[in-house]
């Protein structure tokens, strides 16, 4: 599994996480406090995620590029070197061969005159055409000791009829390993005299001693090796004159393909399992190649200091971003607690729909008129519903549940305001035959014509109930005496009187009244009741269509 596959795998789960937490989390307010706290927390991490990443691509590209540029520096500080060494060689060789020396001695006497040498190498050495060794100047006890017509730098020197740089090997004489700049002395017919070389010591800090201060960082270092993998300098001793492709494990992959012309730098493991920025440089007299190596984790010290410091940064950001978030919502969502408690109110029984703010132009504006709206139909339910609990379906009059009740607080006020009360009952006589005459709508009829005519003949004070059937009561209130009550009845009387008209029918209603009066409310309605009751039953026995007054 890729690394990507592995970050699209937990981003997933740590979504599908989030989800699940945002179902489980209570109210609405809670819900969109935490999804704007994770976007912007999700948003700050990507931001900064993708700028360390531009951060870092291109400060190792800035990093690698100031290591391949600090190579070419130690390359042509090398070549310089190198050059410099070779052309006083040849300054030394045409000298020679110009003041005609032959003689081994004078050869060595030349050498030892010119003690400059030693300040570019650490040894110069003359070989006749054979090889033999026929001046040293460090060591004139071994002139004539050894030959060196097997090496290679002899073999080159004599085939190319020039100077020429050897590879590094270890000396015979001196035992260090040296490369040796070597130049051939002709004399006039162009037969080669013999061949001058000064070795260069590779552990002598002078040559090298330059490269060490270029090296990047406490734990960079540089190194030099043949294009064969022959290691020329190395921070190792132990390594100089060692096959980079023949120590254990081989060289490292960037090596091998430096060996095979690759210039440029690389991010890998160095030969210690390192994670490192590797440079490579050709050097331009030599097949030498020059290289560093940056350990990653120093190179980019600041960027890891800077990764740091950004997810501090962004952490902070996300926070304050997060409280604001969290802040603006609350605000944002003060109208929607409001308008919870004022739904809550009103189921709980308030009746004060005008707490909804439908004026507001938002969804909270939108979501008030439809709660208003519902609230106002709610109640029209309910008064119609109280309504016909307290009507009479037929008549519109109060029902005997309405009667009761009006009962009561009549009474009180009687009492109250030391006044009258009466209490009328009514039963439309024989209406038994109306229904057996006429049929059962046409009683009906009788019975809503009968309710109008009452109403309009009572006071709008007092108080017309339709208790069942054709049985009516009227409550009388207000009054000062009972003097009027008889005045009353007639006016009822009176008002029936005329002919009910019915459609095409027409004929005479008549109505028995039951009266019985209080003075000062001290009664109660059963014994009102009571009284009426037995006051009617005397109305229809003295032969129907009066009325009867009894006092309790
Ligand atoms: N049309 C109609 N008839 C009803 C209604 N409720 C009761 N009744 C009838 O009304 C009649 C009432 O008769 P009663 O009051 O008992 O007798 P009555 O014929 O009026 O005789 P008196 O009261 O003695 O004059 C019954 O026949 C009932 O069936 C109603 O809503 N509509």
């Amino acid at each position: 599994m890729s690394v990507l596959q592995v970050k699209l795998s937990n981003l997933t789960f740590f979504l599908v996480f989030m989800i699940k937490t945002l179902a489980g989390i209570g109210t609405l307010r809670s819900r969109l406090t935490t999804v704007v706290v994770f976007l912007v927390l999700l948003a700050a991490a990507l931001v900064a995620y993708v700028s360390l990443q531009l951060g870092e691509r291109q400060m190792r590209a800035v990093v690698g590029d100031q290591q391949v540029a600090l190579l070419s520096s130690a390359a042509s500080y090398i070549d310089e070197d190198l050059a410099s060494k070779k052309t006083l060689m040849m300054s030394i060789g045409e000298q020679l061969s110009l003041g005609d020396y032959r003689a081994p001695s004078a050869i060595q006497q030349f050498l030892e005159v010119h003690a400059s040498l030693r300040d570019e190498f650490f040894n110069v050495i003359a070989l006749d055409a054979n090889g033999n060794l026929i001046a040293n100047l460090n060591d004139r006890r071994s002139i004539g000791l050894s030959n060196f017509s097997k090496r290679d730098y002899f073999i080159d020197t004599v085939n190319n009829r020039e100077g020429v740089i050897s590879a590094p090997f270890r000396s015979a004489l001196s035992k260090k390993p040296v490369v040796v700049v070597t130049e051939p002395v002709f004399d006039v017919n162009g037969k080669l005299l013999y061949i001058i070389g000064g070795a260069i010591d590779l552990q002598r800090p002078r040559f090298f001693g330059q490269l060490a201060v270029l090296k990047s960082g406490q734990s960079g270092y540089l190194f030099m090796l043949t294009k064969q993998g022959i290691v020329i300098h190395h921070p190792d001793q132990q390594r100089i004159l060692m096959n980079v492709t023949q120590e254990a494990g081989g060289a490292v992959p960037s090596t091998l393909a430096a060996m095979n012309g690759f210039e440029g730098w690389v991010e890998g493991r160095s030969k210690k399992g390192v994670n490192s920025l590797i440079a490579y440089k050709r050097l331009f007299r030599t097949d030498w190649i020059i290289g560093s190596v940056y350990p990653v984790e120093e190179a980019f010290a600041p960027l890891i200091d800077m990764r740091r410091k950004a997810l501090l940064a962004s952490g902070g950001v996300a926070i304050v971003a997060g409280l604001l978030g969290w802040l603006a919502i609350m605000r944002l969502l003060l109208p929607l607690g409001a308008l919870r408690r004022h739904v809550a109110d009103i189921s709980g029984g308030s009746i004060n729909i005008k707490v909804f703010d439908v004026i507001r132009r938002d969804e909270f504006g939108e979501l008030s008129r439809a709660f208003f709206l519902l609230s106002l139909q709610r109640r029209e339910v309910e008064e119609e519903l109280v309504r016909l609990t307290r009507t009479d379906a037929l008549t519109g009059l109060y029902n005997r549940r309405m009667f009761e009740e009006s009962m009561v607080m009549a009474l009180a006020r009687a009492r109250r305001n030391k006044q009258y009360i009466a209490l009328a009952y009514l039963d439309i006589d024989h209406f038994k035959s109306i229904n057996d005459s006429y049929g059962h709508g046409t009683g009906d009829q009788v019975l809503i014509e009968f309710a109008r005519r009452i109403k309009l003949a009572v006071r709008t004070t007092d108080t017309v109930v339709r208790l069942a059937g054709d049985e009516f009561v009227v409550i009388f209130e207000n009054l000062a005496d009972d003097t009027e009550i008889p005045e009353l009845a007639r006016k009822i009387l009176a008002s029936i009187e005329p002919a009910f008209v019915l459609g095409c029918l027409s004929f005479a209603v008549t109505t028995s009244i039951g009266i019985a009066i209080n003075a000062n409310g001290y009664s109660s309605v059963g014994a009102l009741m009571e009284a009426s009751d037995s006051a009617l039953y005397e109305a229809k026995r003295k032969g129907r269509n009066g009325f009867a007054l009894h006092r309790c």
